[in-house]
């Protein structure tokens, strides 16, 4: 049967393009891409209808389409390529051994580098006291590209510190805060905001803020709303639920990991 002349190299091909749409998709997610995305589909499928069916004169209109695609394509998604390009040219699987920690060998004994039960208690006192917060924790893909909107520097993160950069008064306190390990590198960082509709309408722009972000990146986000008090944390582009601070705790250090 022909299905056993499937080699490794075939299930491989197939696993590569599943992961490239699934990055594709996680680009164009909420965004009016998507519409267009599923207008080329939708032509390229008629097309190769009309030829199946040998309607002559629609296929060789929609071929012309076709013909110029790729390039159409180029124009109409440059933003999307630029990102989905960002976002490879960014992935640093060999440092700090997170390549070996993707398979899920050394997960046991891993523990995060940055101080959690700082950042989570941060949260806790800005929340109590009405402070609005946005902090993005980043992972693998790097975020240079937001970090140049804002203030680069490079600080020991702390609670203290934490809660006198988003001090209302502070001349930091506007836009969001980069963190990698265990340093501050960025403040008043201005994130891409994300135009997903499915997004609740009482969230504002800090909150959509930390949607971008982590929907073009694998960096995390955390949300201090400074109407209700509430911390939110956001990643892959969505809300995460938790119940309590040590289960927000827990939740960020398994994200780390
Ligand atoms: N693109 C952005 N990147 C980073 N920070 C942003 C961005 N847009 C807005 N902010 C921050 O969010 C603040 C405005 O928040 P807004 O009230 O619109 O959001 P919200 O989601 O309703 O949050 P809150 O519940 O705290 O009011 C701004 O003062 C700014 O600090």
């Amino acid at each position: 049967m022909d299905i056993l002349d499937l080699r490794i190299l075939d299930i491989l091909d197939i696993v590569f393009v599943a992961l490239l749409l699934y990055y594709l998709y996680k680009l164009v997610r909420g965004t009016v891409a998507v519409n267009i995305f599923i207008g080329i589909v939708v032509i390229y499928l008629v097309w190769l209808l009309t030829q199946l069916l040998q309607m002559e004169l629609l296929s060789s209109v929609l071929g012309e389409f076709v013909g110029v695609g790729v390039f159409a394509l180029i124009v109409v998604f440059q933003q999307e390529i630029r990102k989905f390009l960002l976002m490879i040219g960014s992935n640093n699987f060999t440092q700090k051994g997170r390549f070996l920690r993707s398979f899920r060998f050394t997960k046991d004994d891993f523990e995060p580098k940055i101080k959690l039960d700082h950042i989570v208690k941060a949260c806790e006192t800005m929340g109590s006291t009405y402070t609005g917060a946005l902090m993005v924790i980043q992972k693998s893909n790097k975020l240079d590209f937001v970090k140049n909107t804002g203030d680069k520097m490079k600080i020991e993160l702390n609670q203290p510190i934490i809660e006198s950069i988003f001090f209302k008064n502070s001349p930091l306190h506007d836009g969001a805060m980069i963190i990698e390990d265990n340093k501050i590198t960025a403040t008043r960082v201005i994130l891409p905001v994300s135009n997903d509709r499915s997004i609740p309408l009482r969230f504002g722009l800090r909150h959509r803020a930390a949607v971008g972000i982590t929907e073009k990146t694998d960096a995390l986000a955390l949300v201090v709303s400074e109407e209700t008090g509430q911390t939110s944390y956001i990643k892959d582009g969505q809300f995460v639920m938790f119940e309590t601070m040590e289960e927000l705790q827990d939740k960020l250090k398994e994200d780390l990991s």
